[in-house]
């Protein structure tokens, strides 16, 4: 997966396979401009028999052609809000094994996913710029191979999760795999314009999973990280999807900017950026799951955002804009994430307390 939005300005993608030969014998199919799921699953049948395999010319090759399948870019951004969840649910101190067990059994999790949805969707994949590159529409990974891989990545994770951490942070990151696949990839993606907005409760389970592997339950602040992350996907797709709403019109999936136009999906997102740089507070008040130098820092990454968005509401149609928010909103989560790490720690409280009491005895 490249960073093709990093680039500006934005057209449209450049074709992501310069160096390879097209896989698929077949025309471009024609624009489609309503959904039509017979034809699309029609298109998945040519793609299966008439996408000419290509060989992997080494054992790098093959490693690098299953690692993609897993869209391995967004992984860490899922385990820093894993992380964040756990050192919260630790009050800052978190057992460095179950760290370790809880982002592996994480990664694997969300590489299923990935894989089983890179599988799901091969015809689209092959259709749009941005994804034709990808293992199995370039013919370089067989379905049956990728359905095994992402098995053995599920088993993995629920055995890992389950014996090392505990069954509910097994069983959560399982619904993880089964709600992306089921409810986002086969459900309402195809669809629904409210697709990314339910679909987004998948991303949010890791921060479940992280609670979960800490103290074996779910507590209000749990749910509300898992809020967050929730409500923070809508811009963050969105945004994106400003940018590449051709790509996803051609292939007739339904995202809002296609469906509904440029300027009601920057007032939804407008909106869903306000309730979540709103929601983080609760974390501090009335929650008290985090302390003062959190808040500090989600209001001062929230203002950011509240103030992109805002840009982006009065320059509806500016791509630029877009992108801007876009990459923002992943900063905003890595940061905030951090801020919670940071936030729990021991060092962080007497921190606060020394300053607390100097301001105390100054005053
Ligand atoms: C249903 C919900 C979501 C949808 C539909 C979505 C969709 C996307 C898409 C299409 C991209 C561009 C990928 C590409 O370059 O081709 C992207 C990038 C990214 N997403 Fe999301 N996303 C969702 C939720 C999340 C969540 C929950 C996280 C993590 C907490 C996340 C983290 C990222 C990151 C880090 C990138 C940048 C990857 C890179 O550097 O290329 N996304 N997202
Ligand atoms: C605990 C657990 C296993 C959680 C799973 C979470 C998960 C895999 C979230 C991924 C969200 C995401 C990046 C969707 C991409 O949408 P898309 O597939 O429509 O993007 P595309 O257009 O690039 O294919």
């Amino acid at each position: 997966m490249g960073d093709w939005y990093s680039q500006s300005p934005i057209t449209s993608p450049q074709s992501p396979v310069p160096n390879h030969q097209s896989p698929v014998t077949s025309p471009q199919s024609p624009v489609p401009t309503v959904i039509n799921k017979f034809k699309q699953r029609e298109r998945a049948n040519m793609i299966e028999t008439n996408v000419s395999r290509r060989h992997h010319d080494s054992f790098f090759q093959v490693i690098q052609s299953y690692y993609q399948l897993t869209k391995p870019r967004i992984i860490p951004l899922l385990l820093i809000t894993t992380a964040g969840s756990m050192w919260i649910a630790a009050k800052g101190q978190v057992n460095p094994w179950l760290l370790l067990v809880t982002l592996l059994g994480g990664t694997l999790a969300a590489a299923s996913a990935q894989t089983i949805n890179c599988i799901y969707d091969r015809d689209i994949d092959y259709d749009m710029e941005r994804t034709r590159h990808r293992p199995m529409p370039s013919g370089r990974v067989q379905p049956r191979d990728a359905l095994i891989f992402a098995i053995a990545l599920a088993v993995g994770s629920f055995t890992l999760l389950a014996v090392f951490a505990n069954l509910l942070a097994a069983l959560l990151a399982f619904s993880g795999i089964v709600f992306y696949v089921l409810v986002y990839t086969h459900w309402l993606k195809r669809h629904s314009t409210q697709n990314i907005v339910i679909g987004g409760a998948a991303g949010a389970i890791p921060a479940l999973v992280g609670w979960a592997a800490v103290t074996d339950t779910l507590s209000w602040a749990a749910w509300l990280i898992f809020a967050i992350v929730f409500l923070w996907t809508p811009p963050h797709f969105w945004a994106l999807a400003l940018m590449i709403r051709d790509d996803y019109a051609k292939v007739g999936i339904p995202m809002l900017p296609v469906v509904a136009g440029d300027k009601a999906t920057v007032r939804q997102i407008w909106f869903y950026t306000v309730i979540t740089v709103t929601s983080t507070v609760l974390l501090f008040y009335p929650l008290h799951a985090s302390g003062i130098v959190y808040v500090v820092i989600a209001l001062t990454l929230g203002g950011v955002f509240v103030h992109k968005s805002w840009r982006l509401l009065q320059n509806p149609e500016d791509k630029t804009v877009a992108r801007e928010l876009f990459l923002y909103s992943i900063s905003y989560m890595m940061l905030l994430c951090l801020g919670m790490v940071v936030d729990s720690l021991p060092i962080t409280h007497h921190l606060v307390s020394t300053i607390l009491i100097q301001l105390h005895l100054l005053g």
